[in-house]
C-alpha cells in the first residue's frame, strides 16, 4: 500500500514539492494493523472514518512536508490542488487495500480530506458577526466612498487654481486676489469634508472592527469550553490561545483596512483614471505603459519583503516560545540549574530574529529608495511630456497639475490594493482558522436534553462491560470488558500497575470521554442520558494528584465548587477539610491570593483547599486518583484524616498506588491490563497471595529500602 502511494506521490516528488516520505514505517504499520485479520478494525464499534482520519494524518506527514522556503511560487497551485488531490486518492487506495469500500463512500473520504485540509473561510458566520453591525457598518462605507470622490475632485480644484495663478502671470490683468479666493475657499472646503468624512468613517469602522472581534473572541471561547476532553488531547493550548489572539486580531486589522482602503483605493483608481482621461488623452496613454511595470515591479519587491516579514514574525514567535516555556517551568529550570542553557537558546532564537528583520530594515530601504527614484522619474517625465503639449498649447499648466496630482494618487492607490491584496489573504487565512472551531458541536454535549432525577442519589455505579480506546490512540485499547460496581455509601478502591487504566476509570466515571462499548449506570440509569451540568457540578466531586488551583483567592478557590456558597458554607467546607486553621495563619486569611496554579502554596495545603473546593457541593459520589501520593509523611497523615472525614456517607471510589492508604476500603480491585483481575478487601486479598499481595510485598520492601538508605546516610 505504501509502494502504492509513493508511486503515486512520485511524479510530486519530482517537482521536488514533496522531497522525501519521512514515516514510511508508521504508513506501513497502519495498513498492516488495518488490514491484518486479527485486528479489530472492522468490528462495529470502530468507525472506519477514525481509521481514515489516522491514516490521513500520517500520510499527510509523509507525502505532504511542509514546502521550503527556497521553493518558488508555483508551490502554491502544488500544494493547494495537488496536494489534495494526491491525498484523496491515497485515502480512497488505502479504503481499497483495506478491503472496506462497502463501509467507506466516497463521501466519507470526502469528509475526512475536507475536516484535514487548511480550513476554509465561512462566509456565513462572518455574517452572523457583522449583522448586528450592519447599521454602523453601511455608514462606513458611505462615508469612505465619499471621502474617496471628494478626493478625485481635489486635483481638478488644484488644476483651476493653478490655471489662475498662470492667468495672473501671464496677462497682469484683474484682480488676483479676487480671483483666486474662489478656488482657494472651495479647495479649503473640501478638504475640511473630506477631513471630517475621514474622521467619520475611521470611527465607524474602528467600533465595527472592535465589536466584530469581541463577539468572534467570546463566541471561540464559549465554543472552546464546550468542547470535550478528547479535543484537548488532540488540540495544543497554545495554539487555541494563538486563534483567540493573534488569529482575531490580524483578521480585525485585515477587515478594517480591506474595507476602509480597498473601497477608497478603488474608488480613486477608477475616478482619477476618467479625470486623467479627460484632462489629457495622449499623457493617459503614456501612464497606462509606464504605471503598470513600475506597480507590477512594486509588488514583486513587496511580496518578497512580506515573506521576509512573515519569517520575522516567525521567528519571535519561536523566542517568545522558548521564553514562555522557561519562564512557565522556571522551578524546573531552576532546580537543574539550566538558566544559561536557555539563555543561550533564547539568544540564538533571537539573535537569528534580529538577523532578519535587519535584512528586513535593508530591504525596505532599498524599496523605498528605488520607489522614490521611480516615482521621481515618472513625475519628471510627466512634466517633460506635459510641457512639451503646453508648448504645443494642447494643456494648460493648471491642466498639467491635475494630471500630476491625479497620477501620484492612482500610483499610490493601485501600490495600495497590491499590499491590500496581500493583506486581505492572511486576514481571510486567520478568520478560517478562527471559524473552524465556531461551529464545532463536541461529542458530548455540556446541556440540553439530558435527564436530573428527581429522586435523591444513591450513588450506586456500575460499569457494565466498558471497552474504550482513548480518541487520539484508537489503536490501543485501554479498558477490555471491563465491569465494576460501587455500592452506595462505600469505599471502592483501584490498585494495580501504571498504565494500567485506573485513572482511565475516573474519567469516564466523570464523563470526560465515553466508553467505545458497554455503559456505565447511575442509580440504574446511563450516565449518557444525564445532564452533564448536574453530574459534574452536583453529583461527583473529584480530587487529583496535582489540584490545580486558580490565581485568585482562597475563598474563591473554594467557592469555584459551588458558585452560589455563602461565606459560612465555604469555610465549612474548609473546617471539614482540615484547611481552616492553615488558611487563618495566614494574614490576610480567607482572601490570601494563592498565586498563579496555586504555587504560594504547599502541595498539602493545595490539596486541602481542593478538597474543601470537592466537598462545598456535597457531592454524593467522590472520587480521588492518587489524592495522597505526592505529599510527604506529615501532609499524607492531615489530608488523609480530611479525606477520611469527607468519604463519610459518600460513594467513593480511590485510585491509589500507595496500599497503605486504602486497607480499610470495603472492596479493592487489582487492575491489570485494563481488567480487574482480582477483588476482595484487604485480608482477603492478602491471605489470597496473588497479584495484590505482591504489590504489598513489593511496596514493603521498597520501604524497607528507603529506611535503610536513610539510615545509613544519617
Ligand atoms: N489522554 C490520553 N490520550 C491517550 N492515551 C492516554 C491518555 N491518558 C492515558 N492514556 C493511556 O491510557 C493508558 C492507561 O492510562 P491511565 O492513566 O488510565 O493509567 P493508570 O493505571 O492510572 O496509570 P498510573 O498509575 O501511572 O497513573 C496508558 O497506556 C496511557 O498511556
Amino acid at each position: 500500500m505504501f509502494q502504492l502511494l509513493c508511486r503515486r506521490a512520485a511524479p510530486l516528488r519530482s517537482l521536488s514539492l514533496y522531497p522525501r516520505c519521512n514515516k514510511p514505517a508508521d504508513l506501513w504499520k497502519l495498513s498492516r494493523w488495518y488490514t491484518s485479520p486479527g485486528s479489530n478494525a472492522h468490528s462495529s464499534s470502530q468507525k472506519p472514518g477514525n481509521a481514515i482520519s489516522h491514516f490521513w494524518s500520517l500520510t499527510r506527514k509523509a507525502a505532504c512536508r511542509p514546502v521550503t522556503r527556497t521553493s518558488k511560487t508555483p508551490h502554491v497551485v502544488l500544494r493547494y490542488i495537488l496536494g489534495p488531490a494526491v491525498l484523496t486518492v491515497s485515502a480512497r487506495v488505502f479504503c481499497h487495500v483495506a478491503h472496506c469500500e462497502e463501509d467507506v463512500n466516497h463521501n466519507t473520504v470526502i469528509d475526512v480530506v475536507a475536516k484535514n485540509s487548511a480550513p476554509e473561510f465561512k462566509w456565513h458566520i462572518l455574517w452572523e458577526f457583522v449583522k448586528p453591525q450592519l447599521f454602523a457598518l453601511i455608514g462606513a462605507v458611505v462615508l469612505a466612498f465619499g471621502a474617496a470622490i471628494l478626493n478625485i475632485q481635489i486635483p481638478l480644484m488644484l488644476g483651476d487654481l493653478v490655471n489662475v495663478v498662470a492667468r495672473y502671470l501671464r496677462e497682469h490683468t484683474g484682480n488676483y486676489i479676487h480671483e483666486i479666493r474662489g478656488p482657494a475657499l472651495k479647495l479649503l472646503g473640501l478638504y475640511g469634508i473630506q477631513g471630517l468624512l475621514t474622521s467619520g468613517y475611521i470611527i465607524l469602522l474602528s467600533r465595527v472592527g472592535e465589536r466584530v472581534a469581541a463577539d468572534m473572541r467570546k463566541t471561540l471561547f464559549a465554543s472552546l469550553l464546550r468542547q470535550d476532553v478528547a479535543f484537548f488531547d488532540a488540540n495544543k493550548t497554545g495554539q487555541l490561545v494563538n486563534r483567540l489572539t493573534a488569529d482575531i486580531q490580524e483578521f480585525k486589522s485585515s477587515f478594517k483596512l480591506v474595507i476602509s482602503q480597498g473601497l477608497r483605493s478603488i474608488t480613486q483608481t477608477v475616478g482619477c483614471f476618467v479625470s486623467l482621461y479627460v484632462i489629457s488623452p495622449k499623457l493617459t496613454g503614456l501612464t497606462v505603459v509606464v504605471l503598470p511595470c513600475l506597480v507590477g515591479a512594486g509588488a514583486l519587491i513587496g511580496s518578497f519583503l512580506r515573506r521576509l516579514s512573515r519569517l520575522a514574525q516567525e521567528q519571535v514567535a519561536k523566542a517568545t516560545g522558548v521564553a514562555d516555556e522557561a519562564l512557565g517551568n522556571v522551578r524546573t529550570v531552576k532546580a537543574f540549574a539550566m538558566e544559561e542553557r536557555e539563555l543561550r537558546l533564547y539568544a540564538h532564537e533571537v539573535d537569528k530574529s534580529c538577523e532578519i528583520n535587519e535584512n528586513l530594515g535593508a530591504g525596505i530601504a532599498i524599496f523605498q529608495g528605488l520607489s522614490n527614484i521611480a516615482l521621481n522619474c515618472i513625475v519628471l517625465g510627466t512634466i517633460f511630456a506635459g510641457g512639451t503639449l503646453i508648448s504645443n498649447n494642447e494643456l494648460s499648466p493648471g491642466d498639467l497639475m491635475s494630471f500630476l496630482v491625479a497620477s501620484q494618487t492612482v500610483q499610490r492607490s493601485l501600490a495600495s490594493i497590491s499590499i491590500l491584496f496581500g493583506q486581505m489573504v492572511r486576514g481571510l487565512s486567520s478568520g478560517a482558522r478562527v471559524f473552524e472551531y465556531l461551529g464545532l458541536e463536541p461529542t458530548i454535549p455540556l446541556s440540553g436534553g439530558g435527564r436530573i432525577p428527581y429522586h435523591s442519589l444513591t450513588g450506586r455505579v456500575d460499569f457494565m462491560n466498558i471497552s474504550f480506546s482513548y480518541p487520539t490512540r484508537p489503536g490501543h485499547q485501554v479498558l477490555k470488558r471491563f465491569n465494576l460496581t460501587l455500592p452506595p455509601c462505600k469505599t471502592v478502591a483501584i490498585v494495580g500497575e501504571s498504565g494500567g487504566g485506573k485513572s482511565t476509570v475516573a474519567s469516564l466515571l466523570e464523563r470526560f470521554y465515553d466508553p467505545t462499548s458497554g455503559v456505565i449506570m447511575l442509580d440504574g440509569l446511563d450516565i449518557r442520558t444525564l445532564d452533564l451540568c448536574w453530574l459534574r457540578g452536583q453529583v461527583i466531586g473529584f480530587i487529583n494528584q496535582e489540584p490545580v488551583l486558580f490565581g485568585s483567592s482562597i475563598m474563591e478557590n473554594i467557592r469555584f465548587g459551588k458558585p452560589e456558597a455563602t461565606d459560612a458554607e465555604v469555610i465549612n467546607a474548609a473546617k471539614q477539610a482540615n484547611a481552616h486553621r492553615f488558611i487563618t495563619g495566614f494574614p490576610d486569611g480567607y482572601n490570601t491570593v494563592v498565586g498563579e496554579r496555586g504555587v504560594t502554596l504547599s502541595g498539602g495545603q493545595k490539596q486541602r483547599v481542593a478538597i474543601a473546593r470537592a466537598l462545598i457541593k456535597n457531592p454524593s459520589i467522590l472520587v480521588l486518583d492518587e489524592a495522597t501520593s505526592a505529599l510527604d509523611a506529615e501532609s499524607e497523615r492531615v489530608v488523609q484524616e480530611a479525606l477520611d472525614r469527607a468519604t463519610r456517607g459518600r460513594t467513593v471510589l480511590i485510585i491509589a498506588h500507595r496500599l497503605s492508604t486504602i486497607q480499610g476500603a470495603d472492596l479493592i480491585c487489582v487492575m491489570s491490563n485494563g481488567r480487574i483481575v482480582e477483588a476482595g478487601t484487604h485480608l482477603e486479598l492478602v491471605s489470597k497471595g496473588g497479584l495484590y499481595s505482591d504489590l504489598i510485598r513489593r511496596q514493603r520492601a521498597e520501604g524497607v529500602l528507603l529506611y535503610l538508605e536513610i539510615i545509613t546516610l544519617g
